[in-house]
């Protein structure tokens, strides 16, 4: 083919001072390769410049600059690309086709020269991978490189194999030998693995999602999300997007771009789950960093800055453990879910530390190591889903806990205004009542005052008039009361008023309506008869005249004029109240300090007149004082 040409072009004048077999260790091929043979350790070299061809790796080969790689199986990460020389050796009687897998996922190209080992070797290409490639140009469908080689019986077969990472990049230079049967076991196997934990993956994003979407608790929506970044990332990372979604046009910068969202999308939950910007704000600055970086992760690999993106993807690296010591902070302060979110966090650090020591070429490149990130990814999934039911039971019974509390002071603020309005109903009641007093009592005295009187009086009235009863209402007037205000002052004049209104009070009955009209007026209204009322109004008289009032100047006493009037018909309070009035004004005309009782006149009656001052004194007939 064209490659063999070219090959042979390069290698016409080529030949090597010593037998192949000798620059390499042989590998013996017995025809049951399983994959745990390994190639291309003892003989590599480091084309800095990673434009060497053919001619110039087989220059470099009969120099001696192929050595043995040091350390563990990774070249570091260096620039150019690395070139690896072995020889296959068939010690059976029969053809063995073999596959040689390259170990790691991430090279972004794979050249492959072959040649009998005999003095003037003759290399032809057998193989050109590139990541860039259709997957449908793959000789061998898998996720890594494969080559695939054929050894006939007894044969020795050197390679050649140009391992590329361009600008810069981890180069294992090994490749496994398998037979075709049991790599694509093992492949079905890895496969299945995958499967599983991809499967797994979703199983609990979409829960995640269904739990978000019932509890409104927006830390499971960004679970969500980062379980499905995790599912593209690894997926992309691990070859499979190129194997069964992107075949066409793949690049590495897919790859980056994948991770760059899933650390995004994993700070993003970091920062809500543990609630770092309100509990631990200077903390929250460095996932605030790790999400920058993220960003410019994601920007490089999008712009293709493939020396930025290995950077930045470093630095996130090494800002990884960050998120297990905010955890552990915030354990401290009493979240038990952040215990257990660090304990996710960890296994998924461990993953990335083995990938590290690996990458750096600390440990050999295996399937276990190669598959501990997603694995340790996957475990992280499901620890953090785990404290992810327990923050859920934690926002629960703190739901519950202040439910109960809003309960508790419902009722206290219930008493309390049970209380208030007790009190205050109390208070208003006898604010009221005290208003009826003062609207029905005379401030001075304490007694009826005018309204109240008439009220109380009338419905005696009627009363006693309904029973049959006699009624009579007496009137009473201080006598000279102004000078006892002129000459001893308005204050005794008032206690006076007092006395009188004491003095009565003690004298009459529970029954008896008692009352200030005004001024100096008083009224009394008892249910007696006629002569006993006359009686009455003598005694209270009488009694009257006895105050004495304490003043400075001595002993001050005064008397009272009293006029009485009877009930004989349906005559009302207020007629009554007349009637009484007349014999008052006439016992102050007749000379004050006696009774004198109003006696209707039968002709200024049926009159209808309004008594005139000489009528009025010649119905009245006095009683002398006792
Ligand atoms: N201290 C005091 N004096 C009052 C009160 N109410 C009315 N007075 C006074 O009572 C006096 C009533 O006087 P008058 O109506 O002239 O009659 P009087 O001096 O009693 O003379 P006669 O009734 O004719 O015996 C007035 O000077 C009023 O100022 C009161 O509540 N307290």
């Amino acid at each position: 083919g064209v490659s063999a040409e070219a090959a042979g072009e390069n290698t016409q004048n080529f030949a090597l001072t010593a037998p192949l077999h000798t620059y390499a260790e042989v590998i013996d091929i017995d025809g049951a390769e399983d994959g745990s043979k390994r190639t291309g350790q003892a003989a590599v070299w480091h084309d800095t410049s990673g434009q060497a061809d053919l001619s110039a790796a087989l220059r470099a080969l009969q120099a001696g600059d192929f050595r043995p790689l040091p350390g563990a199986g990774s070249t570091g990460m260096q620039k150019g690309s690395y070139w690896s020389f072995f020889v296959l050796h068939n010690s059976t009687d029969a053809p063995v086709p073999l596959h040689l897998e390259y170990v790691d996922h991430q090279l972004i190209r794979l050249q492959a020269f072959e040649s009998p080992v005999r003095a003037a070797p003759d290399f032809a290409e057998v193989a050109n991978l590139a990541m860039g490639e259709s997957f449908a140009m793959r000789p061998v469908f898998h996720n890594r490189f494969v080559v695939p080689v054929e050894l006939e019986p007894g044969a020795s077969e050197a390679f050649l194999i140009r391992l590329d990472s361009e600008e810069a990049g981890f180069v294992f230079p090994s490749m496994r030998i398998w037979t075709p049967d049991a790599l694509s076991q093992s492949h079905t196997a890895e496969t299945a693995v995958l499967s599983f934990l991809f499967g797994g993956v979703t199983l609990i994003s979409l829960f995640s999602l269904i739990v978000g979407l019932t509890t409104r608790e927006s830390s499971f929506f960004a679970y969500f999300v980062y379980g499905l970044s995790k599912i593209a990332a690894w997926g992309t990372i691990l070859g499979f997007t190129h194997q069964y979604l992107l075949r066409d046009g793949f690049h590495w910068s897919y790859m980056s771009a994948a991770g760059a969202v899933s650390i995004l999308c994993g700070v993003i939950f970091d920062r809500l789950f543990l609630q770092t910007r309100k509990y631990t704000p200077r903390l929250d600055l460095v996932l605030i960093l790790m999400m920058v970086n993220a960003a410019v992760l994601l920007g490089s690999a999008l712009l293709q800055i493939k020396a930025l993106a290995l950077i930045s993807i470093t630095l996130a690296l090494l800002l990884y453990p960050a998120s297990t010591v905010i955890a552990i902070v915030r354990w401290r302060q009493g979240s038990s879910e952040a215990a257990v979110f660090a304990v996710g966090w960890t296994l998924l650090l461990a993953g990335l530390f083995f990938q590290a020591l690996r990458d750096l070429g600390y440990v050999e490149h295996n399937l276990v190591n190669y598959y501990l990130p997603p694995l340790s990814s996957f475990i992280e999934m499901v620890t953090i889903m785990a404290a992810m039911g327990m923050k859920l039971r934690r926002l629960r019974l703190q739901g519950l806990e202040s439910e109960r509390q809003y309960r508790r002071h419902l009722e206290q603020s219930k008493v309390k205004l049970e209380g208030l309005v007790r009190a205050r109903t109390e208070e208003l009641e006898k604010a009221k009542q005290q208003a009826e007093l003062e609207a029905r009592t005379d401030p001075l005295t304490g007694i009826r005052n005018r309204r109240s009187f008439l009220a109380d009086a009338g419905l005696c009235i009627k009363r006693a008039q309904r029973k049959g009863e006699p009624v009579s209402l007496l009137m009473f007037d201080i006598d000279h009361f102004k000078s006892i205000n002129d000459n001893h002052g308005h204050g005794i004049g008032d206690e006076a008023l007092r006395q009188f209104s004491v003095t009565i009070q003690q004298k009459i009955r529970e029954t008896d309506v008692f009352g200030r009209l005004g001024g100096e007026e008083f009224a009394l209204l008892i249910t007696e008869t006629r002569p006993d009322s006359l009686h009455t109004a003598e005694r209270l008289r009488d009694n009257i005249a006895q105050i004495r009032l304490d003043c400075p100047v001595g002993s001050v006493q005064f008397t009272s004029s009293i006029g009485v009037a009877h009930a004989t018909q349906d005559e009302s309070v207020e007629q009554l109240l007349r009637q009484a009035d007349h014999a008052l004004y006439c016992a102050k005309e007749r000379g004050r300090n006696m009774v004198v009782e109003y006696t209707a006149e039968p002709n200024a009656s049926e009159r209808g007149l309004p008594l005139s001052e000489s009528q009025h004194v010649d119905m009245l007939s006095s009683l002398e004082p006792a």
